[in-house]
């Protein structure tokens, strides 16, 4: 697709400042680097098991509308691999954090986590139509197929125990999987209305902003 009839692209360009926040954050760079505090991906472990949790939910209201909404046969299709995926997911959550000594039931969500499924459930009622979901959905996983991508690109030094989590989200299947999110996100913001625009970019940019804080959180004390 050309990027200058993207909508999704335009936004990844205007936002440029923020976005790379999000996928070129501290965090993510203390990954590469091989300078990661490995007490912080404990932290963040526990954390994204619980945001995991609530975005199963999330995913399968994504789904739903793309069953009522949407006449592309494939992008249900789409959606539901992703959604089938996350049951794996959350075995290897389960499977890390055994390892990790993370212990899974004793994590209490921090706040930006809270904040973060909160913003999560508002899309599960019917009022948000499908053009905003998919495009809240799309940026969620490419925030963490381009972070992720970079501690496993050219000349990284991310140590050994942490690959496993890198390719998780780093791999390309999971970049195709984003990339066709992103057409489905394209496709439908292309014949929506301005107002249905307007708050979809709205949405792109506070997923960018939950993802900031969710890695400040991690990453802190
Ligand atoms: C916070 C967060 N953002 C995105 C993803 C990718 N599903 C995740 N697991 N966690």
């Amino acid at each position: 697709m050309d990027d200058e009839q993207s909508p999704t692209a335009t936004w990844q360009a205007k936002h440029r400042e923020l976005y790379e926040r999000a996928t070129r954050h501290p965090f993510i760079l203390s990954i590469r680097d091989g300078t990661v505090d490995f007490s912080s991906f404990k932290r963040w472990l526990g954390q994204d098991y619980i945001f995991v949790r609530e975005f199963v939910p999330f995913v399968f209201s994504v789904l739903l509308k793309s069953w009522k909404e949407s006449e592309i046969k494939s992008d249900m299709e789409i959606i539901f691999g992703g959604a089938a995926a996350l049951s794996d997911e959350l075995s290897w959550f389960k499977n890390e954090a055994s390892k990790w000594g993370v212990d899974l039931c004793g994590i209490t969500p921090f706040t930006a986590n809270t904040e973060y499924c909160r913003f999560l459930q508002s899309f599960t009622t019917l009022d948000i139509n499908y053009t905003v979901a998919a495009t809240a959905f799309w940026a969620i996983e490419t925030v963490y197929q381009e972070s992720f991508s970079f501690c496993i690109e050219g000349d990284h030094k991310t140590p050994t125990e942490l690959l496993g989590t890198c390719q998780r989200w780093g791999n390309s299947d999971f970049g195709q999987y984003c990339k066709s999110l992103q057409q489905i996100a394209d496709r439908c913001l292309k014949k929506a209305p301005a107002d249905v625009v307007r708050m979809a970019e709205e949405v792109f940019v506070s997923v960018l902003e939950h993802e900031i804080e969710f890695w400040n959180m991690s990453s802190s004390e």
